[in-house]
């Protein structure tokens, strides 16, 4: 088997719900825009071959670039939903990344992900046939609200991990799950969810709690601290 891993990076989305005068992805902290930090941290790992990025129609910021870190940088156009991105990428690799190989799906708007979480994962999914996620265990009570605004009721949070990425899957069980969902009207908001769904069991891989997803201008303050201190934690990250 191909021990080639290719990283998908979905970056078709409008991130409404961080506002701006431009989409999330396309924010500048620390030099480089989450975008590029997401692809540099994805490329830095020696397995890594390159990337697909998935882009929105209209996207007017994506400079285009064919390579970063000698590494082939391929773009596509994505869709509405995450997983049309994905879908999109994924029928975008080139034709020599078998349905066996594993490929990372990794958010654009995660540009803190670190080596040393990256090696594991990739270790995790190679190990087991339905795949691995970065996660973090929740470590805060969990409220169910009611529709007054009260609380409805606690959740037992033994056992319940927040879903981050990468989260990486053999190329063919990933594509055909994401197409199963998609044709069966379900709309996943990850792509272990398509996996599952069809009885698989993608391995957690514990992640730093700092490999945020950048979704509201709160999270700007704190990706712009850790990415502007250069802490790199246990990994260094391609400058
Ligand atoms: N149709 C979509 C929707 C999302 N994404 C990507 O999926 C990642 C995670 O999605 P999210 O944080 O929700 O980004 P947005 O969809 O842009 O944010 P919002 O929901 O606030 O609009 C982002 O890199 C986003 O660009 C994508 O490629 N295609
Ligand atoms: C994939 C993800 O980052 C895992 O937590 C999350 O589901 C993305 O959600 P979004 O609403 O598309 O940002």
């Amino acid at each position: 088997m191909n021990d080639a891993v290719w990283a998908i990076v979905p970056a078709a989305g409008r991130g409404s719900r961080f506002g701006g005068d431009r989409p999330k992805q396309y924010l500048e902290v620390a030099g480089r825009t989450l975008l590029e930090h997401a692809l540099d941290a994805l490329l830095v790992h020696p397995r890594v071959a390159g990337a697909v990025v998935a882009l929105s129609a209209d996207d007017a910021y994506w400079p285009g670039e064919a390579a970063r870190q000698g590494k082939p940088v391929l773009a596509c156009v994505g869709g509405g939903e995450r997983a049309d991105s994905v879908l999109a990428a994924l029928d975008a690799l080139p034709a020599d990344v078998g349905d066996s190989s594993l490929v990372l799906v990794h958010d654009a708007a995660r540009p803190n992900l670190r080596l040393d979480d990256l090696d594991r994962l990739i270790a995790a999914a190679g190990a087991h046939a339905d795949g691995a996620i970065l996660a973090a265990p929740v470590r805060d009570t969990l409220k169910r609200a009611a529709a007054d605004g009260g609380i409805a009721s606690t959740e037992p949070r033994e056992s319940l991990w927040r879903a981050m990425t990468p989260q990486a899957f053999r190329r063919g069980p990933l594509a055909s799950a994401l197409r199963a969902a998609r044709g069966d009207g379900v709309v996943v908001t990850d792509e272990a969810m398509a996996i599952e769904r069809l009885g698989g069991r993608p391995r957690l891989v514990e992640g730093r709690e700092d490999n945020l997803k950048v979704t509201t201008p709160a999270d700007h303050a704190l990706v712009e601290f850790l990415l502007a201190r250069g802490d790199r934690g246990a990994s260094e990250r391609s400058t």
